[in-house]
């Protein structure tokens, strides 16, 4: 009879496609089921008033069919015996109570009803507000390197995707719990008629419950196995049609490239799908015939009964309604169930994901607590033999890097691209921790300080800093988020870093929307969006400032200023400069170079030219140029 399973299980819906994950066998799914309880504790927590009042609801509610079916019952015998009277002796009150006795019930159903569908999305609204904000928590809690985890990213996708299935499996576990509760006070009254009757029941709705979950696995497993493709599809949907790829999707033609793709991509998954769709509504459509055929041969069997004489007519209607309901019911429970371990199947995505701990975390050497910050900082950094290699990287960032950034100091590091330059200050900013060697801070390892007081002391411009749409003010103050009502600082920090220049020019100055994804906004050269990255570091007020190509897509006389300030600024503080321009460079009061990750040479720009290594040699190679 289950040979359909086996020949579906034979044509994996993944067959040729890379690495797949096996269906998920049904002792998996069982075992999902622990998430349950905690997932229960989740929605009480959202809102214990909600939840309460949704459990006495479907309390209440659950009574009502087995009530139902009794007061009907009682009409019909109540008319059956009347017709048997004289005319005379015929009183309609007692009926018509019943009757309407009948028509409360149903009121009172159908307003339960809609009070538990009410708070059902009452509560998941609230659940699935509460998730997203726990799931943005949770993501900024963990490390860089997390982030750049392809596996890392389908768990997010997946715990995100599934927001508002867990919502649809909220209702649906309280739904299971109410029709339990309404089967067990059904099913009483057929035992007490005919015990076998509940056998023939079970076989009746069995087959469909199997197939049903059978194709549940299968889909969740198609579902599964295509996160990363999903991923893949979001991504070109998006690079086809945004306002950041636009321009050189049009100039170099890549629009028929891209949708090809997505083509090839969306068509395999419907062809996947509409197979599985398709098999499945076939064996519904059987089972559903199974089904019927048990409800028939019971109503056949409760008819003889009657006719016979055994059952009286009220009864009649009384088991028939009782079979069909239960049927109804246990065929809802079972085929809830398949589906309730499916989103139980997801739960395990979305605790996975809250289960992954962030690594970067504070290792104090003696005691409990991190060693607090210094304020300010005495000595200053010391690498020590460090190596650092990126967890997808094949080969070593940085290896056997030894140098100090003394306290102050304003360092500037050189090197070719893939140098290993702006990894160097994701190390000191511990973005990363060394793969080997240690940093030191004053003496004692960066580990040991707390990583988020570590890095409010200091500033850092990456060079594919983030354009973020807001205003223009804000986009400033994001380097001091604290500090965004502040607006004397903001317009300071303007100041600093040539942003105000920029702002004066739009048409509502600091609140001007910057960024074209939303109404009203404005977008900015490169340069000026540069000039406002540049403000977050003068926002931030930090001991150590980094900043990495700050002055790249500034003109020169932009940069000139730049400079002049920056020297005035910084006065006291240390820094780190990343700039592939010398003009910018011999500024600092000393420069690393560094090549393969590893380490060339220390000095000032004149030591540096006087030893006529490498330094010198790109030196020349630049002024070359412009000669
Ligand atoms: N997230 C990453 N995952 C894997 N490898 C990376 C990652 N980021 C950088 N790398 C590799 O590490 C090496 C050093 O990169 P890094 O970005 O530090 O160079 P850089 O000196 O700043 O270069 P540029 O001058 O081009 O900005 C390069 O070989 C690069 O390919």
């Amino acid at each position: 009879m289950f040979d359909f399973l086996k020949s579906i299980s034979a044509k994996n819906p993944n067959a040729g496609r890379g690495p797949e994950k096996p269906a998920v066998s049904v002792r998996e799914r069982v075992s999902a089921l622990r998430h349950l309880p905690a997932f229960l504790k989740l929605i009480w927590a959202t809102s214990p008033a909600l939840a309460s009042a949704n459990l006495v609801l479907r309390l209440l509610r659950a009574f009502l069919p087995l009530a139902t079916l009794y007061v009907g019952r009682l009409i019909i015998d109540d008319v059956v015996a009347l017709t048997k009277l004289p005319a005379a002796a015929r009183q309609l009150t007692p009926v018509l109570t019943l009757v309407g006795l009948e028509f409360g019930l149903v009121l009172l159903a159908d307003a339960l009803g809609r009070g538990v569908a009410l708070l059902d999305s009452l509560l998941g609204d609230l659940f699935a507000n509460q998730s997203s904000i726990r799931l943005m928590e949770h993501a900024a809690r963990l490390d860089l390197d997390q982030f750049e985890d392809s596996t890392f990213y389908d768990k997010l996708e997946r715990a995100r995707r599934q927001t508002l299935s867990r919502t649809v499996l909220m209702s649906q576990v309280l739904s299971q719990g109410q029709d339990v509760i309404t089967l067990v006070l059904l099913a009483g009254g057929l035992v007490a008629f005919q015990p076998w009757l509940l056998g023939l029941l079970l076989l009746a709705v069995v087959p469909a419950f199997l197939g049903e979950s059978h194709f549940n696995e299968r889909s969740y497993s198609l579902s599964h196995s295509w996160t990363p493709e999903r991923r893949e599809l979001d991504y070109l949907r998006q690079t086809g049609a945004s306002d950041e790829t636009a321009k050189e999707v049009k100039i170099f033609g890549l629009s028929d490239f891209l949708i090809g793709r997505f083509r090839t991509l969306s068509d395999d998954f419907y062809r996947q799908n509409k197979s599985l769709v398709l098999r499945r509504a076939g064996w519904g459509t059987l089972f559903a015939a199974i089904g019927a055929a048990g409800y028939y041969g019971a109503y056949v069997y409760i008819i003889a009964r009657t006719v016979a004489g055994s059952i009286s007519l009220g009864q009649l209607t009384f088991l028939a309604g009782s079979f069909a309901r239960l049927r109804a019911l246990l065929e809802g429970i079972l085929s809830r169930f398949s589906s309730v371990a499916d989103g139980a199947l997801y739960l395990q995505d979305f605790f996975d994901f809250f289960a992954l701990r962030p690594r970067i975390v504070t290792q104090p050497l003696y005691g409990e607590r991190p060693i607090p910050f210094p304020r300010p900082i005495q000595q200053g950094f010391q690498f020590e033999n460090v190596g650092f290699q990126y967890k997808n990287g094949t080969k070593w960032a940085i290896r056997n890097l030894s140098f100090t950034l003394k306290s102050g100091e304003k360092l500037a590091l050189v090197g070719e691209n893939g140098a290993g330059k702006t990894t160097l200050v994701k190390l000191l900013a511990r973005l990363y921790d060394p793969t080997e060697g240690r940093i030191l801070l004053d003496g004692h390892d960066l580990r040991e300080y707390d990583p988020a007081e570590l890095r409010q002391e200091i500033g850092v411009i990456f060079q594919d800093f983030v354009r973020f749409q807001l205003p223009a003010g804000q986009n400033l103050a994001v380097g001091r988020i604290d500090e965004r009502h502040n607006q004397p600082r903001i317009e300071t920090a303007a100041q600093q870093s040539l942003a105000d220049t920029v702002i004066a020019k739009l048409p509502h100055g600091y609140d001007q929307m910057i960024g074209r994804r939303f109404n009203g906004g404005v977008d900015l050269s490169g340069g000026e969006w540069q000039k406002i990255a540049l403000g977050r570091a003068y926002m931030r007020d930090a001991q150590l400032l980094i900043l990495d190509e700050p002055t790249a897509a500034l003109d020169a006389r932009a940069e000139y200023e730049v400079f002049q300030r920056f020297k005035e600024l910084t006065q006291g503080k240390t820094a780190v400069l990343i700039s592939h321009r010398f003009s910018t460079v011999r500024m600092a009061d000393r420069i690393l170079v560094i090549e393969n990750g590893q380490f060339v040479e220390i000095g000032s720009h004149e030591e540096l030219l006087a030893r006529g290594g490498r330094y010198a040699e790109l030196f020349q190679l630049q002024a070359a140029g412009y000669r």
